[in-house]
């Protein structure tokens, strides 16, 4: 089927300004801002990853007057500097426990809408800001579109854990729940482990095709270990999940009945928007 003609003029000018992978982020954010942040949403959470400012982007091109009413949660220390140097208004979740949408990126989504998260350890929080939610979406690239968990993302289920009980918990995930792998999340340019905004520890935990066919029962015989704080599996609690392609196209899947996966081409977004 050849390409409608604004799609590849879209593309053309996206490809010339951010990479291809940048591009695909991008049209995946701004496609679920669009269907899914409407002016009478007033309390919009933000979540953590390399896709999410541009769904802060977007809203942003919402306009100030329609932002200026709104209360923007964050996940942790990177969704609350997008907020606060957009210039949008901070809220916490202890002040704002409902919360009409919120988006955010994942680490892999597969075909039930079940996602790993946690890749950049803050998934506590993002769990929190996605059950507060009446509406929970994800936005990736096509990369993180699967059938079964752990296909492309290798590290594992990323779990927090407090400090002092770290040891243990990695003993029971390697010789109790089946990761043999397991391993304390170590930190880049800091000697001594990862410390998530929680003041926690991090490990993760790779698992099974098997195992990851049914990741509901993984992720809460995991949450059952005592020193575990949380578990990056988020199961099936996205109604939607939005990947961008590498042609410009955004697939969707959908939680109606059964999860549907198709296409949208981004042709519904003007050149002049997408090249800013
Ligand atoms: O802890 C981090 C979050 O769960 C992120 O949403 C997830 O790791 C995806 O991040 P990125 O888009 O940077 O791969």
């Amino acid at each position: 089927m050849p390409v409608p003609t604004e799609v590849a003029r879209i593309t053309a000018q996206s490809v010339s300004k951010l990479t291809p992978i940048e591009s695909s982020k991008r049209a995946a954010a701004y496609i679920a801002v669009d269907r899914h942040v409407k002016p009478e949403h007033k309390i919009i959470g933000i979540g953590s990853g390399s896709t999410v400012p541009y769904v802060v982007e977007r809203i942003v091109q919402q306009g100030a007057e329609l932002n200026k009413g709104r209360i923007f949660i964050p996940s942790g220390f990177q969704s609350k500097e997008l907020i606060v140097s957009n210039k949008l208004n901070l809220g916490d979740v202890d002040l704002y426990p409902t919360i009409d949408v919120t988006i955010d990126g994942a680490d892999e989504v597969d075909n039930e809408l079940n996602c790993i998260k946690g890749g950049g350890a803050c998934h506590l929080r993002e769990k929190c800001i996605a059950e507060a939610a009446k509406t929970f979406i994800l936005v990736a690239d096509y990369r993180k579109n699967v059938e079964f968990l752990g296909t492309n993302f290798t590290p594992g289920v990323p779990v927090e854990v407090v400090p002092f009980a770290y040891a243990k918990v990695l003993q029971n995930l390697q010789h109790v729940l089946g990761s043999p792998t397991a391993t304390l999340r170590m930190a880049k340019a800091k000697a001594g482990p990862v410390v998530t905004d929680n003041g926690n520890f991090v490990i993760d935990a790779p698992f099974s095709r098997d195992v990851f066919r049914d990741p509901f029962t993984i992720m809460a015989r995991i949450k059952m270990l005592t020193g575990v704080v949380e578990v990056g599996l988020f199961c099936r609690m996205a109604i939607c999940s939005y990947f961008g392609n590498e042609d410009g196209s955004v697939s969707v899947k959908e939680q109606v009945g059964p999860v549907e996966d198709h296409r949208i081409e981004m042709s519904h977004i003007p050149a002049s928007e997408l090249d800013i």
